[in-house]
């Protein structure tokens, strides 16, 4: 199994989905991940989600992992659905516990010191910053990060094109995350391939 880490690196953003029909699901991974986007987030905000998550590790180059989850069920649920990696908006110490029990790459939220110190309870050095912008921008995650540096960071919530390049040379940020690459609804493969190939380009 892939390391939290290692994932993290493998592309410098990670597309967060939401699919509302898994007809959409394949076509999407397949256009991203021929963009350069091989790690993607599917959120658990839509019934479609797990099916969309089964359907999007068949396409060649995918690590397809679970977003938006909150509770040990979800997990089961996401881990049951071949889910690679597991990411949530914030930290509990049930979900924590229950992703290391199963040895999942696990990427938990924090938006405060007080997060980021029950992560590193459970032995967590690895965290989405979210809601990024909304939770103060790139002056706020420097502050935070100054007292730990043992963590690294994918700050997510309000990312673009246009800003992602500042988060990204931030040493900590290993990578972002963004609905921007990834539109809902019918997918027109041209296209998001452009948008994704554009984001892999922010790695230089
Ligand atoms: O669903 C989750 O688990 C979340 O944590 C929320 C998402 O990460 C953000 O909604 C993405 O933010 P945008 O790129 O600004 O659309």
């Amino acid at each position: 199994m892939t390391a939290i880490a290692d994932i993290m690196q493998t592309a410098p953003v990670i597309p967060v989905i939401v699919v509302d029909e898994v007809e959409h699901a394949v076509p999407l991974a397949r256009a991203l991940v021929a963009g350069g986007l091989r790690v993607l987030e599917v959120t658990l905000r839509t019934p479609a989600a797990l099916d969309a998550i089964k359907a999007m590790k068949q396409v060649e180059g995918a690590i397809v992992g679970a977003g938006t989850v909150t509770n040990q069920q979800e997990l089961a649920d996401a881990i049951g659905a071949g889910s690679e990696f597991i990411v949530s908006p914030g930290l509990t110490e049930s979900l924590g516990k229950a992703a290391i029990r199963e040895g999942i790459p696990f990427l938990p939220g924090i938006a405060n010191a007080g997060d980021i110190m029950r992560g590193l309870d459970l032995g967590l050095t690895h965290f989405k910053f979210f809601p990024a912008m909304a939770a103060g921008g790139l002056p706020a995650l420097k502050a935070l990060a100054a007292p730990f540096g043992q963590c690294r960071f994918c700050p997510t919530g309000g990312i673009t094109l246009e800003n992602a390049p500042d988060w990204l040379g931030f040493d900590p940020v290993l990578c972002v995350g963004g609905s921007w690459v990834a539109p809902r609804g019918a997918v027109d493969e041209a296209e998001v391939e452009k948008v994704a190939r554009e984001a892999a380009a922010l790695g230089g």
